[in-house]
């Protein structure tokens, strides 16, 4: 053994790797396809079963233990008592750990995992070209493990002892599932009237696979990949009638379904995803989602969205990849902060695009519930911060009102306490919700951080805004009038200096505003913490916000002045 040891890093052909005895416990599925090839290796194999495992072992190279999953600690146990102990013993299971080899590993052995990837229906099924998984207690254990599998011409690739669960969980998914899902469709087929429905679906099924293999998610086609959701409720109201008890498992997969096509459409223009998001549409499935990460105690991090994603909304999504293990994005147009006369019905929606954007920035769960689910018959709870915050700029009665404020507090302590995040991400263009939901959670003592994000812009300066889309070409070349209004500001702000009026200040971004035909809802200068009216730039922050009209679109911008720097504990 010794020998192989020194020949790690030999190539795996013939008796240069040192490798020569080998004992195969177990003569079932895999130990009677494991025999053969290493025999026509030229390996010496020696077969023993429960029972005779000791003496099959005692002296070999590598003992392999092909045994069922539940006997592999026990038999294990019995190589242990082996006089002349073999210095590596692996068992062939997906599911099992490799603690199950402890009673080797106790005396001295070192011990592997050796996982063919693949279906062995019978004994003396070929292992060549069969992907297996390898783990070992040590690299040394590793490579031996990776060597054997070469010599029985299969292809090693490694595993991480901790993912093993994870890993096994992907090839039932991939194996038993699939199985599950055909026999599934031709039960459907079947109950359709179509008589040999399994001869029907296999070409589909086969081409699927090979097409998958080939291209991944880019092989996707059908409804949900060309977006077509007609025909998905179709499909969901036939299966209502004919085979409820399979709705939310279509329902399911249709959700994962739009996940994988948001994906292939996002590759499909070059970009890399960094995740495929799990959607989750009711706090129940959310929650049992996150119940690992918060079980783990690991950092949690949500943005809140109202969807029809732009680079403002990445922005937040990749300040929360950066600082959490967990990214949730939570996707609700949210109705109880418009107003009657305002844009609800009207407000851009795209999930599948959202999606894509999501799995760019590396989003792990996208929440998206529908309304009933977040406001079910006979809600009356509401969440409102009282005072200034919510009576000026928006929160005026003239304008959007404290309404529109109460229903943001409201929606966002509920996906608060729905996610339970470390800390929630806002961006800054929206500068008084911020300043309302820092607010709230101050106040309700959540134990949130509330993470402030600066305003990501056009190149022409225009902040971005999902209502952008509403704005004609010639609207578009005067949104940029609003920016322009807050630089001129600011730059008078700074150049008159400390204690220089505000009036100046707004007159002159009021005129930027004029000579652009647009005449604003509101162009106000207000301390940037509490929004008291602020007479004068000084040390203290001030918000200069405007919001105004442009066509359909109420657009809304701000800017943060502050003449005279404060220099920390000076
Ligand atoms: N340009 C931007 N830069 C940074 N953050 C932004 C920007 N636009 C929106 N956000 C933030 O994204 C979050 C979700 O906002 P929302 O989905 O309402 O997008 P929006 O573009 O502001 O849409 P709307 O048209 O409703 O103003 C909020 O915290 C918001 O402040
Ligand atoms: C925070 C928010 C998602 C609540 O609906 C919304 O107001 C928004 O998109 O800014
Ligand atoms: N972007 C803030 C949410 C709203 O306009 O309703």
């Amino acid at each position: 053994m010794r020998e192989l040891e020194r020949n790690r890093d030999a190539p795996d052909t013939g008796a240069s790797t040192g490798l020569r005895s080998l004992a195969v416990i177990g003569a079932g599925r895999t130990g009677g396809s494991v025999t053969p090839a290493a025999r026509a290796a030229g390996l010496d194999v020696r077969v023993g079963t429960r029972g005779t495992a000791a003496v099959t072992a005692g002296g070999s190279d590598i003992t392999l233990l092909c045994v069922p999953d539940e006997s592999i600690s026990a038999v294990c146990a019995e190589v242990a008592t082996a006089t002349d102990l073999p210095a590596y013993v692996g068992h062939v299971s997906g599911a099992t750990g490799l603690d199950a080899l402890e009673p080797a590993a106790r005396r001295g052995a070192q011990i592997f995992r050796l996982h063919p990837l693949q279906t062995i229906p019978a004994p003396g099924t070929s292992l060549a070209g069969v992907p297996a998984a390898v783990t070992g207690s040590s690299p040394a254990a590793a490579e031996v493990a990776r060597t054997l599998a070469r010599r029985l011409g299969m292809v090693p690739f490694d595993l991480a002892e901790e993912h093993r669960a994870a890993y096994h969980a992907g090839a039932v998914l991939a194996s038993n599932f699939v199985l599950t899902l055909a026999e599934t469709a031709a039960d459907l087929l079947t109950r359709a009237g179509v008589k040999d429905a399994r001869a029907a679906l296999t070409p589909l099924l086969l081409s699927t696979a090979a097409n998958w293999a080939g291209a991944g998610p880019a092989a996707l086609t059908g409804p949900i990949a060309r977006g077509d959701e007609e025909t998905v409720r179709a499909h969901q109201a036939a299966l209502a009638g004919l085979a409820p008890e399979l709705l939310p498992a279509y329902t399911a997969l249709a959700d994962r379904t739009r996940a994988v096509a948001a994906v292939a459409a996002y590759k499909n223009q070059g970009g890399t995803p960094v995740s495929t998001p799990k959607i989750v549409r009711t706090r129940e499935e959310l929650r049992a989602a996150l119940a690992p990460a918060r079980r783990a105690g690991t950092r949690i991090g949500l943005v809140p969205t109202m969807g029809f994603l732009h680079e403002g909304h990445a922005s937040l999504l990749r300040a929360a990849r950066e600082r959490c293990d967990v990214v949730v994005m939570s996707l609700f147009v949210n109705p109880t902060q418009f107003g009657p006369n305002e844009d609800l019905a009207a407000y851009p929606r795209d999930e599948a695009a959202d999606l894509a954007m999501a799995a760019a920035a590396g989003v792990d769960l996208v929440y998206a519930p529908a309304a009933d689910h977040v406001y079910p018959p006979g809600f009356a709870t509401t969440v409102e911060v009282g005072g200034e915050l919510t009576n000026v700029l928006c929160g005026d009665p003239a304008r959007r009102g404290a309404a529109h404020f109460r229903g943001v507090t409201t929606v966002v302590a509920k996906l608060l306490n729905a996610v339970g995040p470390d800390v929630a991400f806002f961006g800054q263009k929206d500068a008084q919700q911020a300043i309302v939901v820092r607010a709230m959670a101050r106040d309700l003592e959540l134990p949130v951080e509330i993470a402030v994000l600066p305003t990501v812009r056009e190149p022409d300066g225009l902040a971005m805004s999902s209502r952008n889309v509403y704005l004609t070409a010639e609207e578009r070349i005067r949104a940029r009038a609003l920016n322009q209004a807050l630089t001129v500001a600011a730059d008078t702000a700074r150049t008159a200096g400390e204690g220089s009026a505000i009036r100046d200040a707004l007159a002159a971004a009021g005129k930027v505003l004029a000579d652009a035909g647009i005449e604003p809802e509101y162009l106000e200068a207000r301390d940037a913490e509490n929004l008291t009216v602020a007479e004068r730039f000084g040390d203290r922050p001030v918000l200069i916000a405007v919001a105004a009209r442009v066509g359909r679109a109420r657009l809304i911008d701000n800017v943060v002045v502050q003449v005279v720097q404060v220099v920390q504990g000076a």
